[in-house]
């Protein structure tokens, strides 16, 4: 499936683009296997907010640039460990940060479907970047994994508690604690991932699901994907499925008829209105 993209924004550590009602953030420091330092993380959460402020947009695909000049893929490899420092990874104003934890938050509560397309390594933070995302279609040379315990790391976050409702708590105990690498086969069979694709059909296949999405209701999909994180998320996921409930609250005559009132100084006549069961 061919798509003419339109580059977005210029960037230093990613490339946004959007074409037909979806939008597409490369993470594009190949020669780092992707990962990722504080600017790519700003970069990212800025167009992930532009992605979502757009009314075309429905669909948000997350990917890595490459192969690399070696010929290996990568998704994304976490935090750039070279500027790592005490409280975090240091950017270029000098200060630590572990701001990808803002990310992760935007993505979930992005009232859109973001999917990640994962070619090559997704290992570490970059791992649980592709964990919350709603889905993650993989090519057949993806390989999983989180390194925490042994690099000095760990995510007691959604990187272990989202893992987990994904594939079970014994298997995410496994991957956190004993740090091993996962095909897309074995990711596959464990819940990680909805498919597996060859590599040179990622993306196409990732703008099909986009396209298979777009044909649905905007406002049934923005409440199904609140709805399937409010548990998780405690009071933040439950202001959120609220939210939603206010915002089509609004679209409606009798929310309408209380603001009217209040501007024609009158008082509201709510009796027009059903008490339904
Ligand atoms: C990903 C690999 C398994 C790939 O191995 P491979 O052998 O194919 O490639 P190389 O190891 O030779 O790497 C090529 C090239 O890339 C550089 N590189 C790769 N990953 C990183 C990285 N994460 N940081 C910096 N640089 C990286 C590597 O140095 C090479 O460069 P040369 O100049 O030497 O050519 C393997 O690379 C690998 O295991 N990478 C490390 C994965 C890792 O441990 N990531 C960090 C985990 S911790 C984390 O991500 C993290 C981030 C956060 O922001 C958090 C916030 C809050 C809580 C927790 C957090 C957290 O845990």
């Amino acid at each position: 499936m061919t798509i003419s993209w339109t580059a977005a924004k210029d960037y230093e550590d990613i490339l946004y683009h959007k074409a037909d009602g979806i939008a597409k953030i490369t993470i594009n420091r190949p020669h780092k296997r992707n990962a990722f330092r504080p600017q790519t993380v700003f970069e990212m959460y800025e167009a992930f907010v532009d992605a979502r402020e757009d009314p075309e947009i429905g669909v948000v695909l997350l990917t890595g640039a490459g192969p690399h000049h070696d010929g290996k893929y990568a998704f994304c490899a976490g935090g750039d460990q070279s500027i790592r420092d005490y409280a975090g990874y240091v950017g270029s104003d000098g200060i630590p940060r572990l701001n990808v934890l803002d990310l992760q938050r935007l993505i979930r509560s992005l009232p859109k479907v973001v999917i990640a397309l994962v070619a090559g390594y997704a290992i570490g933070g970059g791992h649980v970047l592709h964990v919350i995302c709603d889905l993650t279609i993989a090519a057949d040379n993806a390989i999983f994994g989180q390194t925490g315990p042994k690099v000095g790391s760990f995510d007691g976050g959604l990187g272990s508690s989202y893992l987990a409702r994904l594939v079970g708590p014994k298997k995410a105990k496994e991957i956190w604690f004993l740090c091993r690498q996962y095909s897309a086969q074995e990711a596959l069979n464990m819940g990680l991932v909805n498919t597996v694709v060859p590599v040179d059909q990622l993306e196409a296949e990732g703008v099909r699901w986009a396209q298979e999405i777009l044909q649905k209701s905007p406002l049934a999909i923005r409440c199904l994907k609140s709805a399937f994180n409010a548990d998780c998320d405690g009071q933040a996921g439950i202001q959120e499925l609220a939210g939603n409930a206010t915002l089509l609250y609004y679209m409606n005559e009798e929310s309408n008829e209380g603001k009217q009132a209040f501007l024609e100084k009158r008082p509201p006549n709510f009796r027009q209105f059903p008490w339904r069961p």
